[in-house]
């Protein structure tokens, strides 16, 4: 398998090594010891499968707070998305830039989203399912999330969007968020 850094440090796409025969392939998606060597999480203690019906679709953009921040990684193994993260690591020369890539069960590969970044797809395709290892569990008490079209991030889409949850629609914006802060 293959690490390759994102622009956003410490987010990398992976990309595992099938090997086939007449039968098909065989490959490996995680590695303790070579996830190890790129100093990156290695200790997963949740994995969750979604799936989405309809190509357009959003999903995110999510992140548990302190003390439950996470470290993902996630995979497509059904159909096609376009997959995204935003760094909101205050003292990060990237905060509030965001990365996006296509995963698919085609091209097989993963996104590994560092703590301090939240996480969100649009899917491309029909029936697309997505598979996540977590480092912490689900704490929805500490469950929060930025807005799909926040201005101040201004995400490049690929489709209009099909659907969406209440809950992602509505997430604070970044500005109104970050006023509530500064007024203490
Ligand atoms: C995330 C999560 C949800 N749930 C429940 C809550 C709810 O009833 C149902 C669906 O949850 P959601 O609407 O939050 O599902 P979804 O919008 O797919 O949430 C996911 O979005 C992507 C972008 C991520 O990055 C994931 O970490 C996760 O936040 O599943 C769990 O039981 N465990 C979990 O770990």
């Amino acid at each position: 398998m293959t690490f390759t850094e994102t622009p956003i440090a410490g987010a990398y796409l992976i990309t595992p090594a099938p090997r086939g025969d007449h039968r098909g392939w065989f490959m490996r998606t995680f590695d303790r010891d070579a996830f190890l060597a790129h100093g990156l999480c290695a200790d997963w203690i949740q994995m969750n499968h979604s799936m989405t019906t309809t190509t357009g679709s959003i999903r995110g953009m999510h992140f548990q707070n302190v003390p439950a921040a996470e470290v993902k990684l996630v995979r497509c193994v059904a159909g096609r998305v376009f997959d995204v993260l935003v760094d909101l690591r205050p003292d990060s020369p990237t905060r509030w830039q965001w990365f996006g890539a296509e995963l698919s069960a085609v091209n097989q590969q993963m996104l590994y989203i560092p703590e301090g970044c939240a996480h969100g797809f649009q899917t491309l395709e029909p029936n697309c399912e997505l598979v996540y290892c977590h480092s912490t569990a689900y704490a929805p008490e500490y469950e929060s999330g930025v807005r799909y079209n926040d201005p101040k991030l201004t995400i490049n889409w690929p489709l209009p969007v099909a659907d969406i949850s209440e809950r992602d629609l509505g997430f604070a914006l970044l500005n109104e968020e970050l006023r509530m802060k500064d007024q203490g």
